[in-house]
Order: C-alpha cells, then sequence, then structure tokens
C-alpha cells in the first residue's frame, strides 16, 4: 500500500532539484565513502559539455537510502541535464511514482524493510511499464541484480561505482528512451493510419523495393526475388500479382523445394490419361492452370537439372507437353520465380543452367533480411500483435523493452521468425502487457547475452586517455583488479586455479578480492552470471 507523505515531504520529495554542477570528481568512487569535497564545484559530465543540442528531458527518480550516494548520483544526473527527484525507501518512491511522471530509476537494492528493492522493482514493472529502471547493488551481491535484470530492470550499477560509470549508465538509458518514444509515436501512427496494403516496412530498403514494385506490377516481364528465408519472397510476389492488371487470374504457387522429384515434370506440365501407373484421368499442369495469371515458382534453384531445361523450353515457347502427350498446350501466365540460394553461384558450379538464369532474372528484386532494417521491426511487431488482437478480441501491448530487445535481436528466420514470436506472446501472455518473458528464450538470450557485453566493455569515458593515441591509460592498481576479476570470471569463479595462472599466491588473491570489497563466503557469487 503506498504510503503519502506529509505534505511539506511530498512536496520536498516532489520538487525537481534545480540543476547544478557539482560533481563528484572523476576516479572516485561512489557508493564507497563519501567522497571528499562533496559540494566542491568539480567536473561536469563529459555528456553535458559535448552536447550542443541539449536532449530531451528525462526526470530520474533515485531511490536509495544512503544519503552520499543519493546526493552524488543527482548531482551527475543533474549534470547531464536529468530532472531529479529522491527517495530514501520505496514508501517515498511509491509516493513520488504516483503524482509524478518518471521516465528512468536508479534504484538500490539493498532498500531498508520488505524484500529490499525487488519488490519496488516489480510494482513498477507492471503499474508503470514505460519507467526504465538500472539497479545499484553491492558488488558481492551480483547474483541479485542478475534476478532484478530477469525481473525487468534495463541495466544495472555495482557499488561502489566511478563517475564514468553512472554517466555511461545514464547515457545509455537516455539512447533507450529516445528509442521508445520513437516507438510509441509509431505506434500511434499504426493507429490512425492505413498500412501499405499487405506489406508493413518504412526502412529506406523497403522505400526502394516499393518503388521497384510499382514498376514491375504493370509490366509481364518475368522477375525474381532474392533474399533470406522469410522475408516476404512470397509477399512480395502475391504484391505483383495482385496489384497488377491480371489480378482477378489465378495465383498458382509451385514450391518447387518440396515437389517430389518425380512427379515435378507431371505437376509442372500436367499429364494425360494413362501415361503413367495410376494417371486415371487427364490433369492440367500447373504452369498452364494459371491462365492468364501468375505462376510463383517458390525455390527455383531445388529444380533438378533435366527439369530445368524443360522449364527453360517451356517459357521460350510459351507452351507444355504434358507428360505422355503428343500435343503442347498454350501457356499464358506471367512467371515469378524465388530463391534464397545465390543463383549465380550455382551457375558458376554448374548446378544451374546459365539460360535459365537470365531468363528468369529479367528483373531482380532483392529483399534485405530483417537485421540489415531494423527500423522496420517494431513496426512490423505491432502490425502482428494488432492482428492477433483483432483475431482473438484482445487487447495487447508490448512493453517498451521487449520492443527494445526485439529491435536489436538478429532475427536469422527474418520475418517469419518475428511474426511467430509475436503470435506466440499475444497466445501465451496473460496480460495485457507483452515483457520480455512472453517472448521466445532465444530473445531472452540474446538479452542476457548483450548484457553481459555491455558490462564487459569498457564504459566511455572510462579512462584517460594519452594525448596523441588512443590507448587508454590505466593506473597499475586498475590493471591488477582488471586482471584478477577477468580471470575469475574466465574460470567461471575458480580463484585457486585464477591465483595459480595468475602467479600470485592465493592469500594474496583474496586480500585483493577484500579490498575491492569482494565478499569470498555466502551465496552471492559475483561471477555466476
Ligand atoms: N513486409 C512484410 N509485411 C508484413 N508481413 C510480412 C512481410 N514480410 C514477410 N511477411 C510475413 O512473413 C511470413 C513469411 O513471408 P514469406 O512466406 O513471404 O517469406 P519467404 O521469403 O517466401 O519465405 P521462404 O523463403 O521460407 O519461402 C509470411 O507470413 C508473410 O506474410
Amino acid at each position: 500500500m503506498p504510503v503519502n507523505p506529509p505534505p511539506h515531504r511530498k512536496d520536498h520529495l516532489a520538487s525537481t532539484r534545480t540543476p547544478r554542477q557539482s560533481t563528484p570528481p572523476s576516479g572516485v568512487l561512489i557508493g564507497a565513502t563519501p567522497y571528499p569535497g562533496q559540494d566542491a564545484r568539480a567536473l561536469s559530465s563529459p555528456d553535458a559539455e559535448a552536447s550542443s543540442n541539449p536532449p530531451p528531458v528525462m526526470h530520474l527518480l533515485v531511490v536509495d537510502d544512503d544519503a552520499p550516494v543519493r546526493t552524488a548520483c543527482a548531482e551527475i544526473a543533474e549534470s547531464m541535464g536529468f530532472l531529479v527527484v529522491s527517495a530514501a525507501n520505496a514508501s517515498e518512491a511509491q509516493a513520488i511514482l504516483k503524482h509524478q511522471s518518471i521516465d528512468l530509476m536508479l534504484l538500490d537494492l539493498k532498500l531498508p524493510g520488505r524484500s529490499g528493492g525487488l519488490e519496488l522493482l516489480e510494482e513498477v514493472r507492471t503499474q508503470h511499464p514505460h519507467t526504465l529502471v538500472v539497479v545499484m547493488t553491492a558488488f558481492a551481491t551480483v547474483s541479485s541484480a542478475v534476478q532484478a535484470m530477469r525481473i525487468g530492470a534495463g541495466d544495472y550499477l555495482t557499488k561502489p561505482f566511478a563517475l564514468e560509470e553512472l554517466t555511461a549508465v545514464l547515457h545509455r538509458a537516455r539512447q533507450s528512451r529516445h528509442f521508445d518514444m520513437e516507438s510509441r509515436s509509431l505506434r500511434e501512427r499504426m493507429r490512425t493510419q492505413k498500412g501499405l496494403g499487405n506489406m508493413i516496412g518504412r526502412s529506406p530498403e523497403m522505400e526502394k523495393l516499393y518503388r521497384i514494385l510499382s514498376k514491375v506490377t504493370h509490366s509481364s516481364h518475368p522477375v525474381l526475388i532474392l533474399g533470406e528465408s522469410g522475408t516476404g519472397k512470397e509477399l512480395v510476389a502475391r504484391s505483383i500479382h495482385f496489384n497488377g492488371p491480371h489480378a482477378s487470374k489465378p495465383f498458382v504457387p509451385v514450391d518447387c523445394g518440396s515437389l517430389v522429384p518425380t512427379l515435378i515434370e507431371s505437376e509442372l506440365f500436367g499429364y494425360v490419361k494413362g501415361a503413367f501407373t495410376g494417371a486415371n484421368k487427364a490433369k492440367d499442369g500447373l504452369l498452364a492452370s494459371a491462365e492468364g495469371g501468375t505462376v510463383f515458382l517458390d525455390e527455383v534453384g531445388e529444380l533438378p537439372l533435366d527439369l530445368q531445361a524443360k522449364l527453360l523450353r517451356a517459357l521460350q515457347e510459351r507452351e507444355v507437353r504434358p507428360v505422355g502427350a503428343n500435343f503442347t498446350v498454350p501457356i499464358s501466365a506471367r512467371v515469378l520465380a524465388a530463391t534464397n540460394r545465390d543463383l549465380a553461384v550455382m551457375v558458376e558450379q554448374g548446378r544451374f543452367r546459365k539460360d535459365l538464369y537470365f531468363r528468369l532474372n529479367v528483373v531482380s528484386l532483392r529483399i534485405p533480411p530483417l537485421r540489415d532494417r531494423r527500423e522496420d521491426v517494431a513496426l512490423l511487431a505491432l502490425h502482428f500483435l494488432e492482428r492477433c488482437d483483432r483475431e482473438s478480441g484482445t487487447h495487447h501491448t508490448f512493453s517498451d523493452e521487449a520492443l527494445r530487445i526485439m529491435s536489436r535481436y538478429d532475427w536469422p528466420g527474418n520475418v517469419r521468425e518475428l511474426e511467430n514470436a509475436v503470435e506466440r506472446a499475444c497466445a501465451l501472455s496473460s496480460g495485457p502487457i507483452l515483457h520480455m518473458a512472453d517472448l521466445p528464450t532465444q530473445l531472452q538470450d540474446f538479452r542476457l547475452h548483450a548484457q553481459r557485453e555491455s558490462e564487459a566493455a569498457p564504459a566511455p569515458n572510462a579512462h584517460w586517455r594519452s594525448p596523441g593515441g588512443s590507448n587508454p591509460i590505466l593506473s597499475i592498481a586498475d590493471l591488477e583488479k582488471q586482471a584478477i576479476l577477468g580471470t575469475i570470471r574466465q574460470l567461471n569463479g575458480d580463484k585457486l586455479m585464477a591465483a595459480k595462472l595468475l602467479g600470485i599466491g592465493k592469500t594474496t588473491l583474496y586480500r585483493k578480492l577484500k579490498e575491492y570489497g569482494i565478499s569470498d563466503t555466502g551465496d552471492d557469487n559475483p561471477f555466476d552470471h
């Protein structure tokens, strides 16, 4: 039950602090001991200095019972242009969240009472899904930060942390918020505009495709559609047909990859009664049955060479000879073909006929993989979600984080994989907001992996750089710490082995760990992720 603070207290909490320029000096660890000269006019963050255009203002809530940490975080954030409010415990934070829209929360996991910050995190995730949360935790309890990430925190800081680490995290949060705002406005556009026919996508790559499509739909040339599996080749073929002058005629898809080799010829060209055992009556082939419409030869690279020769003849002469027939049947359909293979290479290798390649490749269209047009991911995901909701009479929306991670993921199965992921999430989710946990495991693994990589990468501005060169200058102590922690992490926490490989005694290693504030006992192993 959220507790409202008394009016004077609430005013104080909710009032936004005036941005000041006082920050802890670079190199001082926040959350260790109070930094010297806390009120001194120190460095303003490099971020604030670098930007000439002020970034969109973000409201930050700092929740920590440790007053010096609260103040330090607030001052640094203010120097970067954030509007900051702070709270010393969960109840104060709840009161603020109730009255103010908060974009980002810096949350200490070791809050007094209840189950620390985790419960508050859960609450924020469900009641304020648009608030990004960065958790702060003692280095010795990093596993709870991993737990917090699983619950939905977007990032974390291990205490004590340096000024540069905090500015890097705040910088990342600002970028995420920017992305979230973009995707929310996209959602609005989706609500107010009709889609672009059946094909969704506004990336420059898709715009280019639409331009070519608008030209080829009204011609009758063969078109070769190239692209990885699931990129939308069949959808493009349908769009060519259904936007063209013969839209009322049949569209006949032929999956050359799944036809039984011995039956391909009879399927494509037809057969006469008695042509082979079981041919009890004559049947038209797929090429002839399109009758002025379109034949779509999907996976054309899978056709055996002898059939390629027969197909070429049929396309050149505009007629086919059904199996067992001594007559020919005219074909009047347009031919579209698609493949995810590199036909040019297959031609070089002698596995695809050069003359057929040229015949099919009068115009070629390449559909880029989804990872090369990431700006389309959110649009597509929202399109599939709306379709799902329409069909099931439900109403869902994505959490900002889910959309963000989806846009960063590589989607090896392209649009089909995205479509399946959204349909699955829509079917399995128990609430109206689709979170990361509702998405397939490969996306959740990707999120954890990305998180670890961003932890492993040195924070921007984390170290001084040599005046002329690009190599950062590290202190001996920093180098030593990196070597020790990196080795233990690589060895999955095996400290004895680490000491051996580093050439130091195990007592020295334990002493160093103690200096870094890492406890040797207890369940919280900082290296267990
Ligand atoms: N731009 C798009 N907008 C909306 N839906 C799309 C888009 N691209 C693909 N899809 C959808 O993704 C799924 C896969 O598309 P499609 O079958 O056309 O891909 P493909 O490249 O032909 O795949 P394969 O190579 O495996 O045959 C389909 O359900 C399709 O409707």
